[in-house]
Parts: structure tokens; C-alpha cells; sequence
């Protein structure tokens, strides 16, 4: 059902509290390595404060536990950030409802910003607390979601808060509307055939998404680690691959259930170590010798994923193919990255290692939807309803 969005409401002169998904990468200097998810959230917050509106920023950053206040989980990087993107002054707040926010928030003028400190500095956020949750409420006239990021879970400044605000308008912001129209969008409806490529590190992350995309999508290739744990079930060899012993039987149900529409590697890029270095080898799928571990797809799987990309209408990929930060371990995933850039599918890149690893192979331009969610993304492809979306407004 579609929801209401930002620009369906009038701002001028009001208070917004908006929750973005502000968990952007630091480096060790707390200099933000990546600001793409403070860049997609600017649409929302460009018509906020351009329509004459007062906007309150609020987010989460990393999973602080006990350590309020220490830096490398303070928000105010995306606060200088910020301000640099709007070419405008961005306040911050060094509490979320303390006297800082509370005089921050009471100072706010039109068209201005104000960031909050970390949500999660306060224990109340990931309780779902009603007493937190109704101080934030009480900052704002209208309740914004875009954290996409965020939206699988229930914290109180998702869910809590927007319930808090009875009888005041609760939007979504463009950028959740435009993960969600591209995500479920592809599963309820995609263009045929539908190829799922997934691949990372564990096949128990990615249960779930392999389950509910086996039952929508015409392929589903698997690459990265979790191929290992597939051919185990298959009865092969897998040397000292990374696998997962205790999810073969599951492994066993998949293959069984995928039928044709399960592709696995037929070969594997092997390595005496774990490094760029180490003494290489390509061997047939299964036959990975002990010694060797199994850390990209071979140049025949390669080959044979990107055919099957070719031939896609509607493309979904999360997951490396394999160790794609160590070269030249990062061949499969470039080839499917770049079958995925030439096709004409409709593509949409989830989680945040597809994502990272399209942006530095500097295809980012030339697929549909990168998604800046991880874990929401993949809720998204299992097929799960989000509770923070829901309760939202009805367009
Ligand atoms: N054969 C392999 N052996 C060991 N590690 C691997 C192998 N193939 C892929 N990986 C690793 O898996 C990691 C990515 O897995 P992950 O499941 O986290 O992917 P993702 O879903 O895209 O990202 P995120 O969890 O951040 O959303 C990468 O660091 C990559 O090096
Ligand atoms: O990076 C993410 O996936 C989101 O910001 C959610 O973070 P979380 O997994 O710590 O809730």
C-alpha cells in the first residue's frame, strides 16, 4: 500500500523529526569513509527546509553499549557532513533529550537543520521506551521515516516515536519510498526471468532470502563462501574452505527444493593461504584439495553466471562472489558486476558488501537501485513486512 511522503505534507513553519540512517562508516581520524547514506537521505531534507520548514535529525550510529559520549560513536561527523552537501550551518545536539537538545531544538529557526546525538546512546532506544520515545515525540509537529537502514527494526525511534505522535502527520521520506518501490516491487511483480545472485560469507545469514527467492525467481546462482557449504551437501571436497558443517543438512533441503532453478559454481579459485599471494589453482567444483581453500568462483562459473545475467529482465544480487577486497580473488565478482552493468535488467544491488563492491568496481552508475540498507535489504528479500512502515500514514 503506498504511504504518504514528505512532500504530501506542509512543512512551512513546522517541526520535522526525521530518522535517518546516519551509521556511516569512520576511520580511526573519525573521518566518514563513505557518506552515501547521508547523500540519499538530502532529497528529504532539501524539501524540508526548503518548503520553510524547521527539520530535527535523528539516528543511530554502530552499537554503542555502555560507552555514551565516546567518540567513535558520535554522531557529529555527519553533522559537518551534512553542512558541507547543503552549504548551510547544521546544529547538533550533544544529547538526544537532554537540556543540549531540549535548547537546540527550542532555538531552531525555519529552513534550519539540528542532528541529534547518537539514539543509542540512550539505553531507551533499543527498549522501545515509551518515556524516551515521548520526548522525542514532543520536539515535532510531523514524524518523518527515511531510514531505510533502520526499517527491520523496532527501535522506539521507529516505532515508538511515530506511535507517540497520534494525530500527527507520520510520512515517509523519499528515500525509504524508493528502496521499497525498487525492493518489494521486484518480488511481487518482477519482469521474467528473474535471477537472484547471492553469494557472502555465510549461508546462514542468507536462509531466508534463498528460501523465499527460490519460490519468486526463474535462477538462483549462489557464489562467495557459501557455495562451499552446498557442495559439502553435495558430497565434494572442500579442503580448508570456509564452510558451515552444521547447515549441510539445510544445504541438502535447498538443493532439493531449488531443483534446476539452484545454480551452483562448477569451479572454484583456490588458494594455499589467505592472501593475494599465496599459490593459486582453479579446480572443478568438489574437488578442492586439502591444503587449499576455496576463496572466489572460477573462471567457468564466472562465465556461466554472467550468460544467465545476460539473458535477465529483473536481476537481484547480494553477496560477493568471493574475498573481492584481496585480489585477484575479486575476478568473479567482477564479472558478474560488470554482466549485471551491460544487461538491460531492471538490476538492484542489496546489502553492504554488493554495495561496496559495485561502487569500487565504479558500476554504481549503471545498475537500477543500489540499496543502502544491509540487513534491511535482505529482510526486504525474504519477504518480511516492516513494522515501522506500517504504522506510517496512508497516502
Ligand atoms: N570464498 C570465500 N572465503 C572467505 N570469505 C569470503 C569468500 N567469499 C566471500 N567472502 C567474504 O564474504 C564477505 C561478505 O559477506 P556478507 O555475507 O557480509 O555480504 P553482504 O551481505 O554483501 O554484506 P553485509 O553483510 O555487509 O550486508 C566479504 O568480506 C568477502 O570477503
Ligand atoms: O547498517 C545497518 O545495517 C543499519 O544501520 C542497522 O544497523 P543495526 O544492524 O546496528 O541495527
Amino acid at each position: 500500500m503506498a504511504k504518504k511522503t514528505i512532500e504530501n505534507v506542509d512543512v512551512a513553519g513546522k517541526t520535522v523529526l526525521m530518522r535517518v540512517d546516519f551509521n556511516v562508516p569512520l576511520d580511526d581520524d573519525l573521518n566518514i569513509t563513505d557518506d552515501r547514506r547521508v547523500r540519499m537521505a538530502l532529497p528529504s531534507i532539501k524539501s524540508v527546509i526548503d518548503r520553510g520548514g524547521r527539520l530535527i535529525l535523528m539516528s543511530h550510529l554502530g552499537r554503542p553499549k555502555g560507552d555514551a559520549g565516546d567518540a567513535k560513536f558520535s554522531l557529529k561527523p555527519t553533522a559537518a557532513c551534512l553542512g558541507k552537501l547543503l552549504d548551510q550551518d547544521v546544529a547538533f545536539a550533544t544529547d538526544t533529550v537532554g537540556d543540549d537538545a531540549k535548547a537546540k531544538v527550542a532555538a531552531l529557526e525555519d529552513g534550519q537543520v539540528l542532528i541529534l546525538e547518537n539514539l543509542r546512546f540512550n539505553d531507551g532506544e533499543k527498549k522501545g521506551d515509551a518515556a524516551f520515545a515521548g520526548a522525542l515525540a514532543a520536539f515535532a509537529d510531523i514524524y518523518c521515516n527515511d531510514a531505510f537502514g533502520t526499517c527491520h527494526r523496532t527501535d522506539a525511534s521507529m516505532v515508538a516515536v511515530p506511535e507517540a505522535m497520534d494525530g500527527k502527520p507520520k510520512v515517509v521520506g523519499f528515500l525509504v519510498s524508493k528502496e521499497i518501490q525498487y525492493l518489494s516491487d521486484a518480488i511481487a511483480n518482477p519482469q521474467r526471468p528473474f535471477v537472484a545472485i547471492l553469494g557472502g560469507a555465510k549461508v546462514s545469514d542468507k536462509i531466508n532470502v534463498i528460501n523465499n527467492l527460490l519460490g519468486i525467481c526463474d535462477k538462483v546462482l549462489i557464489g562467495g563462501a557459501m557455495a562451499y557449504t552446498f557442495a559439502l551437501a553435495q558430497g565434494g571436497q572442500v579442503g580448508d574452505s570456509l564452510v558451515e558443517k552444521d547447515k549441510v543438512e539445510l544445504a541438502k533441503e535447498l538443493i532439493a527444493k531449488g531443483g534446476d532453478k539452484l545454480m551452483l559454481p562448477v569451479d572454484t579459485h583456490c588458494g594455499d593461504d589467505f592472501s593475494s599471494n599465496c599459490n593459486k589453482q582453479v579446480v572443478k567444483a568438489g574437488e578442492i584439495p586439502d591444503g587449499f581453500e576455496g576463496l572466489d568462483i572460477g573462471p567457468e562459473s564466472a562465465k556461466l553466471f554472467a550468460e544467465t545475467v545476460k539473458s535477465a529482465k529483473t536481476v537481484v544480487w547480494n553477496g560477493p562472489m568471493g574475498v573481492f577486497e584481496m585480489p585477484p580473488f575479486d575476478e568473479g565478482t567482477k564479472a558478474v558486476a560488470q554482466a549485471i552493468a551491460d544487461s538491460d535488467a531492471t538490476s538492484i544491488i542489496g546489502g553492504g558488501d554488493s554495495a561496496a563492491a559495485i561502487q569500487q568496481l565504479g558500476f554504481a552508475d549503471q545498475v537500477s537501485h543500489v540499496s543502502t540498507g544491509g540487513g534491511a535489504s535482505l529482510a526486504m528479500l525474504e519477504g518480511q513486512e516492516f513494522a515501522a512502515v506500517n504504522l506510517l500514514d496512508e497516502a
